[in-house]
């Protein structure tokens, strides 16, 4: 019989029927010299290949900024966002011609998809764009999705797309999360600074050791091994195995859904979470904190309870009735984020208050809650 690993693990890949595969800006522009055609051709050689497996494969493909870049004739990444918003708008329409080209090779059609973290953190948008993808996967197109970085600013962006694959990978309960870069695995340090670093094989998403070897991104890539490790953990939560591994092997997807050891895989060790719960664990934009006493952090990790005001110590930013708070501890470390009953305000006057005295303090009651416990989500 399979053990839990292995049924989690390379073998589960072998058995996966809907896949998203990510590949990085590092790769896709050919060391800065614009995009890298000939390896995207065989990158789209190969999802094809899974495709005709009946496997569904979706695109999240970064490159726009850098390709736009380099038509534009810039040396340097722009810091100012209206230039960089320029330049991915340029660069977007290479790589989606880019992308058409190659998949009408094999006669199959893509669509473009950008998003922004407004659209998966509005529940209604969220919702449109997943029956939008999943019409578009059961007509066997391939969804091309990278973020619009044209219309977003530095604190509504993901920025990389690790993050933004995880979140498609949640969204279309995907089989596995392939993160596609220019090193071979994740390493127990920066092989860019290490010489010495060696490859982590296999792990738990969720081994809190990753992040410490994790390290930032090169020139062109955004966020490094630390946003693919956290990657790997937010795609954990819908069930999904994520690979990291170079996009310059041979054969690199068709080898890895084979169920070959290459890269580092990343496997999800817990229940996968309900859809729900899994869209609030993907918000990142959070309004205010919440400071619990040891008892309310016992309670909420433990046995799942609602949080009420009583264990409530400390109320902390400007948030509304609806906003995303998160709930941490007494040292400040993270243990919960939902959707809260109460502005800051109110909130503010009924920590550390039993629930039967909410009337009394606000003149009315919303909840008998400061959040519910289908609002909210341990983290
Ligand atoms: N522990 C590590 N193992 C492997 N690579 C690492 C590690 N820490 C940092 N890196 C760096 O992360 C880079 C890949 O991330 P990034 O540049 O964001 O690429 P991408 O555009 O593919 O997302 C590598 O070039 C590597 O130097
Ligand atoms: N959306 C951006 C991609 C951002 C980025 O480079 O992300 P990543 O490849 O994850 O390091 C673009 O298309 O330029």
């Amino acid at each position: 019989m399979e053990s839990n690993e292995q049924i989690l693990g390379r073998s589960a890949l072998s058995r996966a029927r809907r896949v998203v595969v990510k590949i990085g800006s590092a790769l896709l522009t050919n060391d800065g010299r614009g995009l890298d055609e000939a390896a995207i051709g065989g990158w789209v050689d190969q999802i094809a290949a899974l495709h005709q497996q009946g496997i569904e494969v979706v695109l999240v493909s970064s490159g726009a900024v850098a390709a736009g870049m380099v038509r534009l004739g810039w040396q340097v990444r722009p810091s100012a966002v209206h230039e960089l918003q320029a330049a991915a708008a340029v660069g977007q329409n290479g790589l989606t011609q880019c992308y058409e080209q190659h998949f009408a090779r094999h006669s199959m059609l893509t669509a473009q998809i950008l998003l922004t973290h407004d659209d998966l953190s509005n529940r209604k948008r969220y919702l449109n764009a997943l029956s939008a993808l999943r019409t578009l996967v059961e007509m066997r197109v391939v969804p091309v999705i990278n973020e619009n970085d044209t219309v977003v600013t530095d604190e509504i962006r993901f920025g990389d797309n690790d993050t933004l694959g995880a979140l498609v990978a949640n969204l279309l309960e995907a089989d596995a999360l392939l993160l596609l870069t220019d090193q071979e695995g994740l390493f127990d340090a920066d092989p860019r600074h290490n010489p010495n670093a060696q490859m982590i094989a296999e792990g738990r998403a969720d081994d809190p050791r990753l992040a410490a070897m994790a390290g930032s991104g090169g020139a062109l890539g955004r966020g490094g091994m630390t946003t693919k490790v956290r990657a790997a953990q937010l795609a954990a939560r819908s069930g999904a195995v994520t690979v990291i591994a170079s996009g310059r092997q041979p054969d690199v997807i068709n080898r890895i859904m084979a169920g070959e050891s290459l890269g580092t895989l990343l496997r999800p060790d817990q229940v996968p979470m309900a859809a729900r719960k899994r869209w609030l664990a993907g918000q990142l934009q959070v309004r205010g904190t919440l400071v619990l006493d040891a008892g309310a952090v016992k309670v909420l990790r433990n046995q799942g309870s609602s949080l009420l005001a009583v264990g409530v110590r400390n109320v902390q930013g400007s948030f509304k009735r609806g906003d995303m708070v998160v709930c941490v501890d007494e040292q400040g470390a993270s243990v919960a984020k939902g959707l809260v009953n109460y502005g800051a305000d109110e909130a503010r006057q009924l920590a550390g208050q039993p629930s039967h005295q909410i009337e009394a303090i606000l003149g009315y009651v919303e909840a008998h809650e400061l959040i519910h416990r289908d609002n909210l989500v341990v983290v």
